[in-house]
């Protein structure tokens, strides 16, 4: 997408050739940062900090990190340590095992000497299909939104509500329930978004708001709590958000709040989509609510907040009393009954195993393999 006007990915190689560029998503809106990783280590930082976020970025990055790796060292052991360091750097998301294992599976095989050519090119197919997927999701969640357009009559404006942030900083460019957000907006629907802020890390009223703005996609920003009320008068056309793991049979995790969003959307009769990359999707498991590992990070992000001072500096406050303590999980499940249709890059299903089966046929001999 563009920045001021300027193309560009949410991750690069720089001039040098080997290094890599990210934005630091953590000095955002306010300041637009970008950040050169060097090394592995700061590769593994940058994740766990969430400099850089989103499910598919995190992949992204986690495969340079390998290629930073083994820059310095090609060898066997510097491989695992690698792949190991980074795999545990965040646990929910599926897209960092799934860049892992690409890279372990293309690089193990390989003479030491072969591996950093190697690993970069792994790491750059990695991220221009991601673009790919991206923009593929958003060409068929575009048409779900002409539809819910003509259904309204096409009066007034499209309200689409989202949570969290899955646009093209979640990823290496487009998004995936942003993609078609920023399709529509171009091709002239008059299209709004609900921009839920989603607590703690408010990736919404930090990240969506400035991406929208950005593009000038008219939106507004939302407590969480507010959704249901709107819905409940409506106010909100459909509901489309993304994922960080999506099992074999629909159940998808996605960010703290999503299911409490889904169940609204339920109640009051309003589709609820999820955008999900198939490197999003975890074939081995079938029960998200008992499989997926919810990652719970420091009560800080919950009882701290950061914002932009009027004399323009940036503070860190604290919000609840001291000894409070603040439980922070950053990740919920919403069941596969809950969710209208799951809009992948083959297309859009039902939230169900035989649907997900119909647009990745070659998954069907596996899971009868597994059973
Ligand atoms: C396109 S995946 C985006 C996904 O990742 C976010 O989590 P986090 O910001 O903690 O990495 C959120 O769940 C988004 O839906």
């Amino acid at each position: 997408m563009k920045v001021q006007g300027v193309p560009m990915r949410s991750i690069w190689v720089e001039s040098d050739g080997w290094s890599v560029g990210v934005i630091d998503q953590t000095r955002l809106p306010h300041a637009f940062v970008k950040v050169t990783l060097s090394t592995a280590d700061e590769a593994g930082h940058a994740i766990r900090s969430m400099l850089v976020r989103g499910a598919p970025l995190i992949g992204a990055t986690a495969a340079y990190g390998v290629c930073l790796a083994m820059r310095q060292d090609a060898s066997d052991g510097a491989l695992e340590q690698a792949l190991t360091m980074l795999r545990a750097t965040r646990p929910t998301a599926v897209n960092l095992h799934w860049a892992l294992d690409g890279m372990r599976q293309v690089l193990a095989p390989l003479k030491p000497s072969e591996r950093v050519a190697a690993a970069y090119r792994q790491a750059a197919a990695l991220c221009d299909e991601d673009v790919a997927i991206n923009r593929a999701i958003g060409e068929h969640a575009l048409k779900l939104f002409q539809e819910a357009w003509d259904k309204k009559g096409r009066k007034g404006r499209l309200n689409v509500l989202t949570h969290c942030n899955a646009g093209w900083l979640a990823t290496v460019d487009w998004g995936t329930a942003l993609a078609p957000m920023y399709l529509a907006h171009d091709a002239g629907l008059p299209l709004h978004v609900w921009v839920d802020e989603t607590r703690p890390r408010n990736q919404g009223a930090v990240l969506t708001a400035w991406e929208l703005g950005q593009h000038g996609v008219p939106h507004t920003v939302i407590a969480d709590n507010v959704g249901g009320h709107l819905m409940q008068h409506g106010e909100v056309d459909l509901c489309i958000v993304g994922t960080d793991r999506t099992t074999a049979r629909g159940d998808v995790a996605n960010k703290i709040g999503t299911y409490l969003k889904a169940l609204a959307a339920k109640d009051n009769g309003v589709p609820f989509y999820v955008a999900l990359p198939s490197p999003t999707i975890d074939w081995t498991i079938q029960d998200g609510v008992k499989e997926i590992p919810i990652e719970q990070r420091d009560g800080a992000e919950l009882s701290d907040v950061t914002g932009r001072l009027p004399s323009g500096d940036i503070a860190t406050v604290r919000i609840t009393p001291p000894g409070s303590p603040a439980a922070n999980y950053a990740f919920d499940v919403t069941p596969a009954r809950l969710v209208t249709a799951l809009i992948t890059e083959r297309g859009v299903c039902p939230a169900t195993e035989e649907g997900m089966l119909s647009l990745f046929p070659e998954r069907r001999a596996q899971r009868s393999a597994a059973k």
